[in-house]
């Protein structure tokens, strides 16, 4: 059996904020169908992380790279076009466009530039798939929560990218939603798609992920199968503290 292919690089990444180090030299690779989760305590550098490898943010020092091209110091709708799509921890609809062509808009914009009567149907296909086939000519602002999460993560799709970032895509759901998100996830999960999962619920963390990093205070502090990560010692100060 062929080992997996490293597909996404992190290396040596560091991001700076005035005096604040969120990122600090962070070295890590994502396998082709593999779910990474990216976890840590509140302010622990996650989010950042993210945001520098959409292109949200310009690293201060190192470099990301997917398939061996440096994608670091692109702007964002370039990574995008790389292949790399997101959802966003506050969740970020179009409001003035309808669910469809919200979706539409990941597919014009993504990986493969789909438009047209072909970009249409890959929307509808997209908005059945993550069960909004109800609320389709509904208007986006009367979308509950979680709906409104289920088109964010309808548009990554239509992205088709090689890289989907999930950042606490279950962040908010009620207990009945969470089940329903942790087994939409689990779905992408099992056609081989490689994600980068930014997570504090721990049933989705062990349910969901091949692999963890851990960060705290913008280092990585473990790595490893959940099972391992949780039990690690350090890893359990950093969540609860010295007491
Ligand atoms: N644009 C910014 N400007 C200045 N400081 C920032 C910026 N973005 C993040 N930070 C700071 O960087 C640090 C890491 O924040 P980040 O949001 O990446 O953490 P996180 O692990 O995602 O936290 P949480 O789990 O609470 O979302 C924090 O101290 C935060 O205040």
């Amino acid at each position: 059996m062929t080992p997996p292919r490293t597909l996404l690089k992190v290396e040596n990444l560091t991001k700076r904020f005035g005096g604040l180090v969120a990122v600090n030299d962070m070295t890590f690779d994502v396998k082709e169908h593999e779910v990474m989760g990216l976890i840590g305590p509140n302010g622990s550098g996650k989010t950042t992380t993210m945001n520098l490898i959409s292109g949200a943010f310009g690293p201060s020092t190192g470099t990301i790279s997917m398939n061996n091209r440096v994608l670091s110091g692109l702007p964002a709708h370039e990574i995008t076009r790389a292949g790399i799509s997101r959802t966003f921890q506050l969740v970020k609809v179009l409001p003035g466009l309808s669910l469809t062509e919200n979706v539409i808009a990941g597919a014009a914009f993504g990986h493969k530039k789909r438009w047209g009567a072909e970009a249409v149907d890959m929307a509808h296909q997209l908005l059945i798939r993550v069960g909004l086939e109800t609320q389709i000519d509904l208007p986006v602002t009367s979308l509950t929560y979680i709906d409104q999460k289920r088109l964010e993560l309808a548009r990554a799709l239509a992205g088709e990218p090689e890289v989907l970032l999930l950042d606490e895509w279950l962040a908010g759901l009620n207990p009945t939603e969470l089940q329903d998100g942790i087994a939409l996830i689990s779905d992408l999960r099992k056609e081989g798609r490689t994600i980068i999962l930014v997570e504090h619920v721990m049933d989705a963390i062990r349910s969901l992920c091949d692999r963890c990093v851990v960060m705290n205070s913008g280092t990585k502090i473990a790595e490893g199968t959940p099972q391992d990560v949780l039990s690690d010692p350090e890893v359990i100060r950093a969540y609860l503290g010295d007491e």
